[in-house]
C-alpha cells in the first residue's frame, strides 16, 4: 500500500510542472519538424532536398479530377521513371506545388493536401486549380504542419490561465491528481448493442459508464478495443450524452465512424475532405453543411453577389456604382453569417463530433462544449494534444495500450525530457486499476503468436478466443498444407551466414542478405497459395524498408506484398507477418529493438503465422530479445538462412 502510495507521488505532476515542462519541449518539436521540411533554411539546395525526402522534383500532372466537396484532384508522376524517388511524403501532409526550377523561397503555384500515395504516383487535394504552369516539369515540397503546434501551444496558454470555468473544470484536477476520480455508486446496467461482447469487454464498458471523470480502457492487441469505445459511445447517446470522438491520427478517427454509421446515430466527421476516407464523405461535416438550409440561403445570396458584380462593372455613374458596393457589403455579412450558421446547425444537432485531436481546436467546434471526450490510441497521442480535445468536456475516456509504442518525437532532447510520456500512461501509473479496465480475449492471433507477449507484458492475462486460438495458414482459402504454411512460429537464423549489417547515407541500418531471406520466404508463401496481400514484412529499420521494397519490385507476383517500419504498421494485422531484425554485428549491439514495446507491436500484427528473420547471436545479447528467441527456439521452427540461398 505504501509502495503504492509512493508511486502515485512520483508519477504525480502538477498542471503548473506540465506547462512549463512542456512548453519549450513543444517549441523544440517544432524545429525539429521544420528542420525536416522544406522550410528549413539549412535547406541550401534542391538536389540535398529531394535526397532528405523533404521535396520530390521532376514531377509531370498527369490527371486532374475534381469533386471532392470542391476541391481538385492533381495527380504527379516522375518524369524520370516508374517509381517516384524516395521521399518522406505521407498522406495528409501540407504540401506546396511549384515549377521545378523555381527559387527555393519562390511563390507556389498551390498549396495542397497530400490524398493518396503510390510507388508510382502522388495525388495532392488543393481548394483552387493552379491557373498556370501545369503543363511544365514541376515539383512538391512538404510543408512542416505549423498549425498542430500552434494548437498545442494555445492549449498549454489556456491550461496556465486556469480553467475553472469551461466545461473541463472539474476534471482537471483529477487529471493532475489533486482530487480523486470518483464513480457512480451503482453499478450502471446496460443492454448492449452488439450482441458479441464478451465478459471482458462489458465489464469495461459498465465500468466506463459508472466513471464520473476517468476512465482507461487498456486494450491489448486484438482484443476490441475500437468494438467497445463504439459500444460506449452508443450506450452514453442513448443516455442523452453529446460525445467529442477524437484519435490522434484521422484513420482512426474514421475507424469509428465507419463502425457508428449503421446505428444511425446522430454524428457529424470534422477534418479536411481529403484526410478523410472516402467511405466517411458523407458523414463529413462539409457535406452535412451542403446539405442544410442555411447553405442553399448562402448560396443564392452567392449567385446574387455575381450579378451584382457584373452591374458594377458594366455601371459608369458613380452613384449607382457606391449603391452597389454597400449592397454587395451588406450580403457578403449575410453570406458568412449563413455559412457559418449551416456549421454551428450541424455541430449543434449532433449527438456525436468526430475529429482527430488537433481538429478539436477547430473554429468549427469553438464553443460547444461536451458531456464526455472520448480519446481511442490515447497511448499514442501526446499529452497536450489530448488537452486540446480534453479542455471541452466534463468526463473522459482515454483507449490505448501504453505497452505498444508512444506517439513517435523527433527532437531526440524533447523526447529524452518526456514529451513522448503519453496522458494514458502517466494515468495509468497514477490511479492503476482504480480507473483502468484491462480487455483480455482477443480476436487476432493464433495461441502460439499470443502467448509470448501475453506473457511478456500482460502478465498472461490474454486468452484467444476459440474462433482464432488454433487457425492457421492451410485454413485459408486455396491454401495448400506444406512445410512452409504449417507452422505458426518460425525462426530463420541468419547467424554464421555472413550477412552483417550496414549503415546507409541517413545512418539507418540495414541488412541485404536478411532481406533476401524474408523476400524468399514470402514467395514460399505464395508459391503454397498465400495471397500476396495477406503478407506483409516488418522491420524496426527504414532502410531496410527501403531495401525490402527494391526487392519486391523485381518480384511481380509480391506486387500486394505490403513492407512497413514496425512502427508505421501499428494497428494494422496480416494473416502471415515476416520481421526482419537487421541488427548482425560483432558488437552485439541491438539499438533500439530492445525496446519491447515495439517487438510487442511487431510479434503481434500476425494472424497466423509469424517469421522471425533474425541473427540470434547478435539480438540475444539483450536480455528481453533472449528471451523472445528462446521461446521461438522452444515453439518454433527452426531454419537457418543458408536453407534459402540462392531462391
Ligand atoms: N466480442 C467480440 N466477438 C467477436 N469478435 C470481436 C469481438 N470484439 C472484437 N472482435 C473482433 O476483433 C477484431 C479487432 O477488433 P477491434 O478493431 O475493435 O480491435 P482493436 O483492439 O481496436 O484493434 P488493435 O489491436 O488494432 O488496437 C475485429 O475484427 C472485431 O470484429
Amino acid at each position: 500500500m505504501e509502495k503504492a502510495k509512493n508511486k502515485k507521488k512520483s508519477s504525480a505532476i502538477s498542471l503548473e510542472q506540465f506547462v512549463s515542462t512542456m512548453t519549450p519541449l513543444i517549441d523544440m518539436e517544432k524545429e525539429a519538424e521544420i528542420s525536416a521540411s522544406m522550410s528549413s533554411v539549412s535547406t541550401r539546395n534542391l538536389d540535398s532536398a529531394q535526397k532528405r525526402g523533404s521535396t520530390i522534383l521532376n514531377l509531370k500532372c498527369v490527371d486532374a479530377q475534381t469533386g471532392l466537396m470542391g476541391k481538385t484532384l492533381l495527380e504527379f508522376q516522375s518524369n524520370k521513371g516508374d517509381v517516384l524517388p524516395a521521399h518522406k511524403f505521407g498522406t495528409h501532409d501540407v504540401v506546396v506545388l511549384k515549377p521545378n526550377k523555381a527559387d527555393l523561397g519562390s511563390p507556389p503555384l498551390g498549396q495542397g493536401v497530400v490524398y493518396r500515395l503510390k510507388d508510382s504516383s502522388i495525388t495532392v487535394a488543393f481548394d483552387d486549380i493552379p491557373e498556370d504552369g501545369l503543363n511544365s516539369p514541376l515539383r512538391l515540397e512538404k510543408l512542416a504542419n505549423e498549425v498542430t503546434y500552434r494548437r498545442m501551444k494555445d492549449t498549454l496558454i489556456q491550461l496556465s490561465k486556469g480553467v475553472q470555468k469551461g466545461p473541463a473544470a472539474d476534471l482537471v484536477p483529477v487529471l493532475f491528481g489533486e482530487r480523486p476520480p470518483t464513480v457512480s455508486k451503482k453499478n450502471v446496467a446496460f443492454t448492449p448493442f452488439n450482441s458479441n461482447l464478451d465478459h471482458s469487454q462489458k465489464d469495461a464498458i459498465s465500468k466506463a459508464l459508472s466513471s464520473k471523470n476517468v476512465f482507461l480502457l487498456h486494450g491489448p492487441p486484438g482484443t476490441g478495443k475500437t468494438t467497445t469505445v463504439v459500444e460506449i459511445i452508443l450506450q452514453e447517446v442513448k443516455r442523452g450524452s453529446k460525445i467529442l470522438a477524437c484519435a490522434a491520427s484521422n484513420i482512426a478517427v474514421d475507424n469509428i465512424v465507419e463502425r457508428l454509421v449503421p446505428h444511425r446515430v446522430k454524428l457529424v466527421r470534422v477534418g479536411h475532405p481529403a484526410r478523410l476516407l472516402p467511405q466517411v464523405l458523407e458523414s463529413a461535416l462539409d457535406a452535412q453543411v451542403l446539405r442544410g438550409d442555411n447553405s442553399s440561403l448562402a448560396n443564392d445570396i452567392r449567385k446574387e453577389m455575381k450579378t451584382l458584380n457584373g452591374k458594377l462593372l458594366k455601371t459608369k455613374d458613380k452613384n449607382t456604382k457606391r449603391d452597389i458596393r454597400k449592397e454587395l457589403k451588406t450580403l457578403s455579412k449575410e453570406e458568412r453569417k449563413r455559412q457559418q450558421l449551416a456549421v454551428t446547425d450541424v455541430i449543434k444537432s449532433a449527438d456525436v463530433v468526430l475529429t482527430t485531436l488537433t481538429g478539436a481546436l477547430s473554429r468549427k467546434v469553438e464553443g460547444t462544449s461536451f458531456d464526455m471526450v472520448i480519446i481511442d490510441e490515447a497511448a499514442q497521442a501526446l499529452e497536450i494534444a489530448c488537452w486540446i480535445a480534453l479542455l471541452k468536456g466534463s468526463r473522459c475516456i482515454l483507449a490505448g495500450d501504453h505497452l505498444q509504442l508512444p506517439p513517435t518525437i523527433q527532437s531526440v532532447e524533447a523526447e529524452k525530457k518526456g514529451l513522448g510520456r503519453t496522458l494514458f500512461e502517466r494515468l495509468a501509473d497514477l490511479y492503476e486499476d482504480e480507473v483502468m479496465s484491462m480487455l483480455t480475449v482477443q480476436y487476432r492471433m493464433h495461441e502460439l503468436i499470443m502467448n509470448w507477449s501475453s506473457k511478456e507484458l500482460y502478465n498472461s492475462k490474454i486468452k484467444a478466443h476459440p474462433s482464432v486460438a488454433a487457425h492457421k495458414l492451410s485454413d485459408l482459402e486455396d491454401v495448400k498444407k506444406s512445410s512452409t504454411t504449417e507452422p505458426t512460429l518460425l525462426l530463420i537464423d541468419i547467424a554464421g551466414c555472413d550477412m552483417e549489417e550496414k549503415k546507409d547515407e541517413e545512418d539507418s541500418t540495414l541488412n541485404e542478405g536478411e532481406a533476401e531471406v524474408a523476400i524468399a520466404h514470402a514467395k514460399r508463401l505464395v508459391q503454397s497459395g498465400v495471397r500476396a496481400s495477406d503478407i506483409g514484412i516488418i522491420t524496426p529499420y527504414a532502410a531496410q524498408v527501403v531495401v525490402l521494397k527494391m526487392m519486391r519490385s523485381k518480384e511481380d507476383k509480391l506486387k500486394d506484398l505490403e513492407i512497413s517500419t514496425v512502427d508505421g504498421f501499428q494497428g494494422r494485422e496480416k494473416e502471415a507477418i515476416i520481421i526482419s531484425m537487421v541488427r548482425s554485428n560483432s558488437k552485439k549491439e541491438v539499438g533500439f529493438l530492445s525496446d519491447r514495446r515495439r517487438m510487442n507491436v511487431a510479434v503481434t500484427r500476425a494472424r497466423r503465422q509469424c517469421c522471425l528473420v533474425c541473427d540470434t547471436e547478435t539480438v540475444s545479447s539483450d536480455g528481453f530479445l533472449k528471451r523472445l528467441i528462446e521461446y521461438f527456439e522452444e515453439h518454433a521452427e527452426y531454419l537457418s538462412a543458408s536453407e534459402y540461398s540462392n531462391e
